[in-house]
C-alpha cells in the first residue's frame, strides 16, 4: 500500500514521474526522519533535482505519494507546500542584490507577503531579533548593512539559506549548496548544516564527495530514477555498483 501513515517527517512512496514516456523518477521510495541530514548523490541525469522538484510541487508526480508529517503533498500547490513547512533552495541564489543583508532577511520574514508590503511594515523588535539571530547562524552578523551584491559567492548562498531559515521550515532542501565555494566556505557550510539540523531536517543534493563525507550520516544514491544504494557513507562508498556508476568516474 502506498501513502500509509508513518512516524517519518517525509515519506516518499512509489513516486514516479514520466516526461513523454521517459521515467525520470521511477517507483522511488525513501524516508527522512526528524532532524536528519539526507544526502542524495548520483550521476548526471539520475533524477536528483527532479525529486526535489516533485517534493516542492514544481513538478507534478505521475503516480505515487509524498507525505510530509502524514500530509499528502502531491495534490498541493507550491505555496501551500511552503506553508506546510518545506523550504527549497535552488542552485542560483534568488536574493535581492540592491537590498542589504538585513533587508533581504526582513522581507523573507513570514509576515511580509510582497516586497512592497514587507518593506513598509514596522521593524519591530521581534523581527529585528529574529533577523539578527539568523544572521549569526549564517555567519553574516557583521554584514547586516551591506548590500547583497557586494557579498562573496559563498555569503550569497548563506544569505539565501537564511532567507529560508527565517520562515522556519521543518524540511529544508538544498541543491548543490557548495558549488563554486572556496574550501573555507565549504567547511563553514558543513558547520551551518549541522547547526540547521538541531531543529529541522535537511535534504542535500551534492557532487562534492569531501563535503558529503563531512555532513552525511545516511546517503541515498540515485541512478536512472531509482535507488541504487542507501545507507551510511562508508557502506555506500564500498558498494561496487556505486563505484561503477558514480564514484569511479
Ligand atoms: N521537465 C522535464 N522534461 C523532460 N525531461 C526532464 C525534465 N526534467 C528533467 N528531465 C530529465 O530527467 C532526467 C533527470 O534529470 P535531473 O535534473 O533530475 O537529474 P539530476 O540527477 O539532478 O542531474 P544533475 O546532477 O545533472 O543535476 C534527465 O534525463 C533530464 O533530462
Amino acid at each position: 500500500m502506498t501513502g500509509s501513515n508513518t512516524d517519518f517527517l517525509l515519506a516518499v512512496e512509489a513516486l514516479t514521474v514520466s516526461f513523454d514516456g521517459f521515467k525520470a523518477v521511477d517507483d522511488l521510495s525513501f524516508y527522512v526522519d526528524e532532524r536528519e541530514i539526507r544526502v542524495i548523490i548520483g550521476p548526471n541525469g539520475a533524477g536528483k533535482t527532479t525529486v526535489l522538484d516533485l517534493i516542492c510541487g514544481k513538478t507534478r508526480a505521475t503516480s505515487g505519494s509524498i507525505k510530509f508529517r502524514n500530509r499528502e503533498l502531491t495534490k498541493l500547490r507550491e505555496n501551500e507546500i511552503v506553508q506546510a513547512g518545506v523550504g527549497r533552495k535552488f542552485q542560483t541564489p534568488s536574493i535581492y542584490d540592491d537590498l542589504t543583508v538585513f533587508e533581504n532577511l526582513e522581507i523573507s520574514y513570514p509576515r511580509g507577503r510582497t516586497v512592497f508590503g514587507a518593506l513598509t511594515f514596522r521593524r519591530d523588535a521581534a523581527v529585528r531579533e529574529r533577523v539578527e539571530e539568523i544572521a549569526e547562524t549564517i555567519f553574516l552578523a557583521d554584514q547586516l548593512e551591506r548590500r547583497a551584491e557586494f557579498l562573496s559567492h559563498g555569503q550569497k548562498q548563506w544569505l539565501e539559506i537564511g532567507m529560508l531559515l527565517i520562515q522556519d521550515p521543518d524540511l529544508l532542501m538544498l541543491d548543490e549548496p557548495v558549488a563554486g565555494m572556496s574550501v573555507s566556505e565549504r567547511v563553514k557550510t558543513a558547520e551551518l548544516l549541522h547547526r540547521i539540523i538541531r531543529d529541522r531536517s535537511v535534504i542535500v543534493i551534492e557532487h562534492d564527495m569531501k563535503f558529503v563525507e563531512d555532513i552525511a550520516r545516511k546517503v541515498t544514491v540515485l541512478h536512472q530514477g531509482r535507488i541504487l544504494a542507501e545507507g551510511p557513507m562508508s557502506d555506500v562508498k564500498a558498494n561496487p555498483k556505486v563505484v561503477e556508476v558514480y564514484l569511479g568516474h
